[in-house]
C-alpha cells in the first residue's frame, strides 16, 4: 500500500454510519445569531432590500409581457411602448441600486458578526485550562479564532439577503402565477421540487465525505507545518525525500477526498441547476395545448412563458450558496465546539493569604489514562528555594505547571498561603504567581515592551532596574537600539540565553511573591549563568522561589531539594544530607559531575558527525 493509500484509508475510517452523518447545515445561523448584537435591524434591512432587488429585476420582465400582450390584443402604440420601456429601465435602476445596497449593509453586519465570533472564541480560549491547547495541534486554534469565523461572509454577507431574496421573490411570484391560472402555474413549478429533491440528496451524499475531508484537512495541515517547522532537522539528516512523501501523501488525501466530494455532490448539483431554469419546457407543451382546447387566452401564455421562465433564475443563486454550505457548516461546528468547551472553573473570589508558602498535598495527577504524579506532597516555604530535582520524565515540570494552575490536580490539592488555588480568583492566583516557563516566549515587540509585559505600569526606570537585576541590561544596551530593539518573531533574534534573562526580567518586574523557574538556566552559557543565579538569588528575598534544575550545581544552596522520581518525592532535604543518604540524588550528582567533567571524546564526536550527515 503506498503513503498515499494508506494515508486516504485512515483518513476514510471515519466514513462509519455514525460519522457520516454530515454537517450540521445550521451551525453557522445558530453560530450567527449568537453573535449579530444590534446588526439584527441592519441585517433585517438588508435582507428587504435584497428582496426588493430582485423584484425590480423581474420588473423587465413584466414590462416585455405587457408590450407582447398589447401586439397580440393589438393595441400596441407609442406612449405605451416608451412608458413600459421607462418602467423597465426604472426596474433594472432599482435592482441594481437596491442589490447594491443591500449587500453594502450586508457586508457590513458579516464584518460585525466575524469580528465578535473572533473576540469570543479569543476571549473563550483565554478562559480555558492550558491543557486543552497542549492537546491539539497549534494550528487548529488559529483556524478556530481566524480562518473559521471568516466563511461567516459568505453566509451573513451573501447567503442570507441573495437566498431569503430568491426565495421570498420566487414565492410570491408563484403565488401571483397561480392567481393568474392554477394550471399553468403548477406547469411552471413542477421541476422546482423535482430540484430541490435532488440539491438535497446531493448534498447528504456529499456530506458524508464532511468529517473525512476534515480529517485529511487537518492531517495535511499538520504535515505541512511540521515539513517546514522540521526543515533543518530533516536537511541535515538528508531526509527531505522521505519527509517530502509525507507531506505529498496527506496533501493527496485530502485531494483524494474532494474529488469524492464533488464525485457524489456535483452530478446532482448539476441537475437542479438545470431543472430549476427548465421549467419552459413543461410550459411551453401545456400552454399550447390548453390554448388549442381554448381554455387558455394566448396572453396568458405569454405571461408564463416570458415570467414562469425567468422568475426561477434567482434560485440559481442558492446553487453556489450550496456548494460551499458544507465547509462553512463544518467550520461553524468547531468554533461551536470550541465556545462550549468547558472553561477553568474560576472561584473569583479574592482571599486574604497569610503567606506564600505553597503546599502540595497527596498529589495525584495524570495525562489521559496515565497518572504522572502519585500522591505528591511538600511544603515550599516563604522566603526559601525549593529545587526540584530527578530524572528525565519523572515530573518535575508537570508539578511546576500545577502551582499556576495550568493543569488541575485529579486528587489532593495545591495550595498558596493555606488556600486552595482553586479558591482564589485565578487573576489573584495570576497576581501572585509569575512563572519562567522552559521555553521562553517572546512577542514581535520591542524589548522594552517584552520586559514590560509583567508589569505593563512600569516606568521606564524600574524595566531598567529589572533588566539589571537580571543580568540583562548590558547585552541590551550592545544592540544598536538599546531597549527600543525590535525582536524578530519569538525573539529569534536572541540567543537562548538572552531570551531567558528577558524572561527573568519580566518576571522580576512582575514581583510576585511565588516564582516558578522551569529549567530557567538551561540554555545559559557558563559566563551568564553565574549572573542568572544572581539574579535568581535577588528574586528570592521574602518570596517564594520554586526551580525546576537540571543543572544541580545551580541549586546547590537551595533551602529545600526535593527528587523526584516517577511521580513522587523519592528524598528531600539540602545538598550535603541528600549526598550522605548516598541514593537517587547522591547518584545524579556523581552522574552530573562525570557527565560536566568528561569531554565530548573523539569517537562520542565521530559517531555523531556520522549521525547527523
Ligand atoms: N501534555 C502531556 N500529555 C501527555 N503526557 C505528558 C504531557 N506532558 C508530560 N507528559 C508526560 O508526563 C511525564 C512527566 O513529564 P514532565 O515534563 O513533568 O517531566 P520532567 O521531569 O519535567 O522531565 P524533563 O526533565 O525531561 O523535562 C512524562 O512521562 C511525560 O511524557
Amino acid at each position: 500500500m503506498s503513503l498515499a493509500e494508506a494515508s486516504l484509508a485512515e483518513t476514510t475510517e471515519s466514513l462509519t454510519p455514525e460519522a457520516a452523518q454530515g454537517p450540521d447545515y445550521l451551525a453557522p445561523l445558530r453560530l450567527m445569531r449568537g453573535h449579530l448584537g444590534d446588526s439584527s435591524a441592519r441585517l433585517a434591512f438588508a435582507i428587504g432590500l435584497a428582496t426588493l432587488g430582485v423584484f425590480a429585476e423581474l420588473v423587465p420582465v413584466w414590462a416585455v409581457y405587457r408590450l407582447v400582450a398589447a401586439a397580440v390584443a393589438g393595441t400596441l402604440d407609442w406612449p405605451l411602448v416608451t412608458t413600459h420601456a421607462a418602467i423597465a429601465a426604472l426596474g433594472v435602476i432599482v435592482g441594481f441600486a437596491a442589490m447594491g445596497l443591500a449587500l453594502g449593509q450586508s457586508h457590513l453586519v458579516a464584518f460585525d458578526v466575524i469580528h465578535r465570533v473572533r473576540l469570543a472564541a479569543a476571549r473563550h480560549m483565554a478562559r480555558l485550562p492550558l491543557g486543552y491547547f497542549a492537546e491539539r495541534p497549534s494550528g487548529d486554534a488559529k483556524k478556530q479564532v481566524v480562518d473559521e469565523p471568516e466563511k461567516l461572509e459568505a453566509i451573513v454577507a451573501h447567503g442570507l439577503p441573495e437566498g431569503v431574496s430568491s426565495v421570498a421573490t420566487w414565492l410570491a411570484v408563484s403565488i401571483w402565477l397561480f392567481a393568474v391560472d392554477w394550471r399553468m402555474a403548477l406547469a411552471a413549478i413542477v421541476l422546482t421540487p423535482v430540484s430541490f429533491v435532488l440539491l438535497g440528496i446531493g448534498m447528504k451524499r456529499g456530506g458524508t465525505y464532511a468529517t473525512a475531508y476534515q480529517r485529511a484537512n487537518a492531517r495535511m495541515n499538520a504535515a505541512i507545518v511540521e515539513y517546514l517547522a522540521g526543515m533543518p532537522v530533516v536537511k541535515v539528516f538528508n531526509r527531505t525525500r522521505d519527509s517530502f512523501a509525507e507531506t505529498s501523501a496527506a496533501a493527496r488525501a485530502y485531494a483524494d477526498i474532494e474529488t469524492r466530494w464533488a464525485r457524489a455532490y456535483l452530478p446532482l448539483g448539476g441537475a437542479f441547476y438545470m431543472l430549476v431554469i427548465a421549467n419552459i419546457v413543461v410550459i411551453l407543451p401545456v400552454g399550447l395545448m390548453l390554448v388549442k382546447a381554448g381554455t387558455l387566452d394566448l396572453p396568458t401564455l405569454l405571461l408564463f412563458v416570458i415570467l414562469g421562465a425567468n422568475y426561477s433564475q434567482p434560485l440559481l443563486k442558492l446553487f453556489n450558496q450550496f456548494h460551499g454550505l458544507a465547509h462553512i457548516a463544518m467550520g461553524s461546528s468547531a468554533v461551536t465546539d470550541l465556545l462550549a468547551q468547558e472553561p477553568q472553573a474560576d472561584s473569583g473570589r479574592r482571599v486574604i493569604l497569610r503567606n506564600h508558602d505553597v503546599a502540595f498535598e497527596k498529589v495525584r495527577f495524570g495525562y489521559g489514562q496515565n497518572d504522572v504524579l502519585h500522591g505528591v506532597g511538600f511544603l515550599a516555604r516563604t522566603g526559601e528555594v525549593t529545587a526540584l530535582v530527578g530524572p528525565s520524565g519523572s515530573g518535575k515540570s508537570t508539578i511546576a505547571a500545577l502551582v499556576a494552575r495550568f493543569r488541575d490536580v485529579r486528587e489532593g490539592n495545591v495550595s498558596i498561603g493555606g488556600v486552595d488555588v482553586r479558591d482564589m480568583a485565578i487573576d489573584q492566583l495570576m497576581e501572585t504567581v509569575a512563572f519562567v516557563f522552559q521555553d521562553t516566549f517572546l512577542f514581535s515587540d520591542t524589548i522594552a515592551a517584552n520586559i514590560r509585559f509583567g508589569n505593563p505600569d512600569a516606568s521606564d526606570d524600574q524595566v531598567r532596574a529589572a533588566a539589571e537585576a537580571a543580568r540583562a541590561h548590558d547585552f541590551i544596551m550592545a544592540l544598536d537600539h538599546g531597549y527600543d530593539t525590535p525582536l524578530g518573531e519569538q525573539g529569534r533574534t536572541l540567543s537562548g540565553g538572552e531570551r531567558q534573562r528577558i524572561a527573568i526580567a519580566r518576571a522580576i518586574l512582575k514581583d510576585a511573591p511565588v516564582i516558578v523557574l522551569d529549567e530557567a538556566t538551561a540554555f545559559a552559557d557558563p559566563d551568564n549563568e553565574a549572573a542568572i543565579q544572581d539574579a535568581i538569588a535577588a528574586l528570592t528575598k521574602g518570596r517564594t522561589l520554586i526551580v525546576v534544575a537540571h543543572r544541580l550545581h545551580t541549586i546547590m544552596a537551595a533551602d529545600q531539594i526535593l527528587c523526584i522520581d516517577r511521580g513522587h518525592v523519592a528524598e528531600r532535604g539540602r545538598h550535603r544530607q541528600l549526598l550522605e543518604q548516598n541514593g537517587l540524588y547522591a547518584r545524579l550528582w556523581e552522574d552530573y559531575l562525570h557527565a560536566r567533567n568528561t569531554p565530548l571524546r573523539p569517537a562520542n564526536a565521530a559517531t555523531i558527525t556520522q549521525e547527523a550527515v
